[in-house]
């Protein structure tokens, strides 16, 4: 397995070398009215570079002061360098001088995610709309999808280690792409290395506890994190919110859950969204969610699981006949970290079941179930779809023809 962390070189071919001087006249010599941002590495500004044409580019200079550095720089051009996808953020190029590390990335004008959900920063002007957080959540999740699985073409696979809403970049169309990939690692590229042992890195309130807990590394590290970004952006809420004066509400993470198995999730969505979201695609949606975030890795999802979910929920909630869009797009053909062969469910098989049936037991008639299950899966019409052990202890969360409990009034709740 090729290693990431400072010690591969670097396969930057793809990616163009300025000198201090290019940059320099890009950002009118780091002006401070160009910041957009700040982060670990630095600051980022925006900036104009001429390649052909004018364009305009974000610029992330290496603060000498910051705690990342040279690793994370080279982990990010390697990895840009070859990872090129839609819902990957572009790297144009980067700078490298004795005293200066410079990336230079494809100018996202909608900034990042967290800024719009939790109401900050110079790009905010209203809530976004539930259908607008839906679609950037699975932009999101096709870009992980991509990190993890590669293709036929670009067979490499990595894991993100710092996937949270502020590495989630909107461009004009609200389109989404994952950004920052300086903690990112390269494989495991199949069983036999099925996990990476590192140091703990990440962001608080986003840390796969196993991971923090053993060290071992795996792609369900990153979607224990999108778990978290998925109910960021149905609670309108950050990971970590110190100014709670409950402590038990700081992390996002650990009060949603407790939300969910106590039959009151609706008392923690974005008030702004609450009325907007259809029923159907909250219980869906509350249940991918979860499910990122079970403590056993093994038992999270796959990002492609996630995608083909993410994908259903939005066609709930645009209301579109969903029986055209439960078809996966792509599916993990190898068994990921930790699994074994009786953990790999077909995923196109699983979710149509467990989806549909829920679908339309609640929506249409049992004729419609039948005819819809004999056309798409080889489920018989007699025989009820298998299911997958739910991971809620309090039974079956999504699969329950009876109201999610998170759609119940707390009375409801109460004498369920
Ligand atoms: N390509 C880009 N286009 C537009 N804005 C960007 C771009 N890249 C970064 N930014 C802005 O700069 C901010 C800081 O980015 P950066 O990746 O350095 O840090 P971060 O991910 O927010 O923090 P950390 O270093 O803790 O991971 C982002 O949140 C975003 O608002």
């Amino acid at each position: 397995m090729s290693d990431c962390d400072g010690s591969a070189s670097t396969s930057s071919s793809s990616s163009r070398r300025f000198s201090l001087a290019d940059i320099q006249s890009a950002t009118e010599n780091f002006a401070d009215d160009l910041v957009i941002g700040r982060g670990g590495f630095g600051k980022v500004y925006k900036g104009s570079i001429t390649d052909g044409e004018r364009m305009t580019v974000a610029v992330k200079r290496l603060n000498p002061r910051s705690r990342q550095g040279a690793r994370e720089f080279r982990t990010e051009i390697e990895m840009l360098s070859r990872f090129r996808y839609r819902y990957l953020v572009s790297l144009i190029g980067y700078c490298e001088e004795p005293d200066e590390m410079i990336l230079v990335y494809e100018y996202m004008p909608r900034g990042n995610f967290a800024d719009h959900l939790h109401r900050s920063g110079k790009n905010y002007s209203a809530p976004l709309p539930w259908l607008r957080r839906l679609r950037i959540c699975t932009d999101a999740a096709r870009g992980l999808d991509y990190l993890h699985t590669g293709t036929s073409i670009q067979p490499d696979r990595a894991i993100h280690r710092d996937v949270k809403s502020s590495n989630i970049l909107l461009d004009d169309n609200w389109d989404a792409k994952i950004s920052d990939f300086g903690l990112s690692r390269l494989g495991p590229e199949d069983r036999t290395y099925s996990h990476v042992s590192t140091d703990v890195k990440g962001t608080r309130g986003y840390l796969d506890p196993d991971y923090n807990l053993t060290g071992r590394l795996t792609r369900k590290s990153d979607a224990y994190a999108f778990g978290v970004v998925l109910l960021e952006a149905l609670c309108g809420r950050p990971a970590l919110d110190l100014r709670c004066v409950d402590e038990e509400q700081w992390g996002l993470a650990g009060w949603a859950q407790y939300c969910i198995r106590e039959g009151t999730v609706d008392a923690i969505i974005d008030p702004s969204v609450r009325e907007e979201i259809k029923k159907d695609c909250l219980m869906e949606f509350v249940q991918i969610a979860d499910e990122c975030l079970h403590n056993f890795p093994r038992k999270r999802p796959t990002m492609a699981e996630v995608v083909v979910r993410l994908e259903f929920a939005l066609a709930m909630q645009e209301g579109k006949d969903s029986s055209i869009v439960v078809k996966p797009a792509k599916m993990p053909l190898t068994l990921q970290e930790g699994e074994d062969s009786s953990d790999v469910v077909k995923p196109a098989k699983m979710t149509f079941t467990r989806n549909m049936r829920r679908f339309f037991l609640g929506t249409t008639s049992a004729a419609a179930l039948t005819f819809s299950l004999r056309r798409h899966t080889s489920v018989s019409a007699g025989s009820p779809p298998r299911r997958r052990p739910s991971p809620h202890p309090s039974g079956d969360l999504g699969l329950s023809p009876l109201p999610h409990p998170s759609l119940l009034s707390p009375r409801q709740a109460r004498h369920r």
